[in-house]
């Protein structure tokens, strides 16, 4: 069905490009009508001194006028539309690490469509043929309209080279502000309290400073680029004329030649102009359009009896090494602990698992399914609770259904009653139900998130660091439901309280395995003072 509609929407632009084309020309050699009319005039009525021939001439170019500016409306139409249609193309936005893609592009991609200069540069294809009229006018015409362009071109490469990199530095800045603005307005309440707020009021006053004088410099090169590409082109119309008459005097051209070649110059500089000025964003267009692939939706098959399997599990973020060779294998309705102190590498290790920090080196496969060192995203299902609950855009209900429904998990998670007190219950906001959630409600509705859909792998990061018994009690509930149904567990804790729940231990130490194995056997083999002091203090409460 998907590809039927991606048929559809191929074969309707390929329509409407080739509908371009077609009004295209067409505007084009009605364009010609003005430069006609005014040759003729002089050339031929003029010397006739026929007043009817001019009348007639007149309604005609009329006419064509008309018939031009319908063409050009349509034509404009024709462009936003197909603008319109490859955004909507578009995949949706790819997040990986902070930088969001696909949507810039595609808003960029439908604006660039739509402007006047996109429908001006659009005649650039029959620039060849005006400067052909141009050379067959008279060679110096042609050769006057090439070196106009060579100059326009020059202005704007300088312009270009000029504003690199203050426009580079700009794009960075204004991310950074935006940011700050988001983070600012999640901790609005708490700024003032913690005496944070004229501190971040000067942040933002001296980030937006820099920005504006950066805005401030790219406005002045552009504008003295823009006022040097227009004066050159006012000169090289009056030039045309100058050279038109030095040519007619030589006998070597008509009058109305004169004004022809002047307009014909004027045809050739403007969709040049137009496509130099659109060019810069035609780039990023373009390589948005080569860059942009459908974000992987479908779910993978989980192989029959497989698990999670790690060999030789390396993470190296910025050169520093966090998880050091990390070797394990988790069946189907076992679950493991991975027990260490503060530090020792546990969030790192489920990261990797989920796919949210890339692997530098080693194998890891779930459910049979090998995952890349990139991170990809392409996996069977899986629920994950960071250690830190984070949540995207959308209603409570939107953001706990991953991969199954949203109301089921809430029980499962024991926060459905929570979430129907809130204002609009499952439909609230997420932003107004963090303000109101406390924060042990909302580690439970990221419990719920990562419950939904009953995932093959089920991670949870320190999912019981307050040591509430009803919680625990909810956690215990669907550890043992997971744990039936056959998915493979791994839970991170600083402590050893879930351990009467594990089948199998991981130790970690300074980011290295100390010890893995079943419970039994790792608690007999290693002396009992290393593993509570891998786990912290606590450790051997259960
Ligand atoms: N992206 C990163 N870049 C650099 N270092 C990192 C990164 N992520 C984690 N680390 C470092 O790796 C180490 C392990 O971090 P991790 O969050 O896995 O610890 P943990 O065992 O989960 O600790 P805790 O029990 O306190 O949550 C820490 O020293 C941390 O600073």
């Amino acid at each position: 069905m998907a590809g039927r509609d991606h048929n559809r929407t191929e074969v309707s632009t390929g329509g409407a490009i080739a509908a371009l084309a077609v009004f295209g020309l067409a505007s084009n050699i009605l364009s010609l009508s003005a430069p006609l009319f005014i040759l003729v005039v002089y050339d031929v009525v003029l010397p006739a001194g026929s007043t009817e021939t001019l009348a007639a001439l007149l309604l005609m170019l009329a006419f064509a006028q008309i018939v031009q500016s319908l063409v050009d409306l349509s034509r404009a139409r024709i462009l936003a539309r197909i603008g319109a249609r490859l955004r909507q193309a578009a995949p949706a936005p790819a997040v990986f690490h902070g930088r969001t893609d696909s949507t810039p592009g595609a808003g960029l991609l439908q604006g660039l469509l739509s402007s006047p200069a996109a429908l001006q540069a659009l005649d650039l294809p029959l620039l060849p043929i005006v400067l052909c009229a141009l050379f067959l006018l008279h060679p110096l015409m042609g050769w006057l309209a090439v070196s106009g362009m060579v100059l326009l071109a020059a202005i704007r490469a300088a312009e270009w080279r000029l504003a690199a990199d203050p426009a580079q530095r700009l794009e960075v800045l204004s991310a950074q502000s935006a940011s700050d603005m988001a983070r600012a307005a999640t901790a609005a309440p708490f700024l003032a309290a913690t005496g944070q707020a004229s501190a971040t009021a000067l942040r933002w006053k001296a980030i937006d400073s820099v920005l504006s004088h950066g805005h401030l410099r790219l406005s002045d090169i552009g504008a003295m680029s823009t006022i040097l590409a227009r004066g050159l082109r006012g000169f090289l119309q009056s030039a045309a004329v100058a050279l038109g008459a030095w040519l007619a005097i030589r006998g070597q051209l008509s009058g109305g030649a004169i004004v022809a070649g002047s307009l014909l110059l004027s045809r050739s500089l403007g969709p040049f102009e137009q496509a130099l000025a659109i060019w810069p964003s035609a780039c990023r267009a373009w390589r948005f359009l080569r860059q942009s692939a459908p974000a992987p939706t479908t779910r993978r098959p989980w192989q029959a009896g497989a698990g999670i399997e790690a060999q030789g599990l390396t993470v190296r973020p910025n050169g520093l090494c966090i998880l050091d060779d990390i070797s394990f294998t988790v069946g189907p309705g076992q679950v493991m602990l991975v027990l260490g102190r503060s530090g020792s590498g546990k969030s790192a290790l489920i990261r990797a698992i989920a796919g949210a920090m890339p692997l530098d080196q080693g194998r890891l496969t779930l459910g049979g399914a090998a995952i890349s060192s990139s991170g990809a995203f392409a996996r069977p299902s899986l629920g994950y609770l960071p250690e830190r609950p984070v949540f995207g855009p959308g209603s409570v209900a939107e953001v706990i259904a991953g991969w199954g429904a949203a109301r089921s998990a809430a029980r499962a998670a024991g926060i459905e009653g929570a979430i129907l007190s809130l204002p609009q219950g499952f439909d609230t906001p997420i932003s107004t139900a963090e303000d109101i959630l406390s924060g042990g409600q909302l580690r439970l509705l990221a419990l719920a998130r990562a419950l939904s859909g009953n995932p093959e792998v089920l991670l949870l990061d320190d999912p019981d660091p307050g040591g509430d018994a009803e919680a625990r009690a909810v956690l215990f509930a669907a550890l043992r439901a997971a744990r039936e149904r056959g998915a493979c567990v791994v839970v991170a804790a600083r402590q050893s309280t879930l351990l009467p729940l594990c089948d199998l231990v991981l130790i970690l130490e300074g980011g290295r395995a100390r010890a893995f194995g079943p419970v039994a056997e790792v608690l007999r083999d290693l002396p009992r003072h290393h593993w509570q002091s891998a786990a912290g203090p606590k450790a051997g409460a259960a």
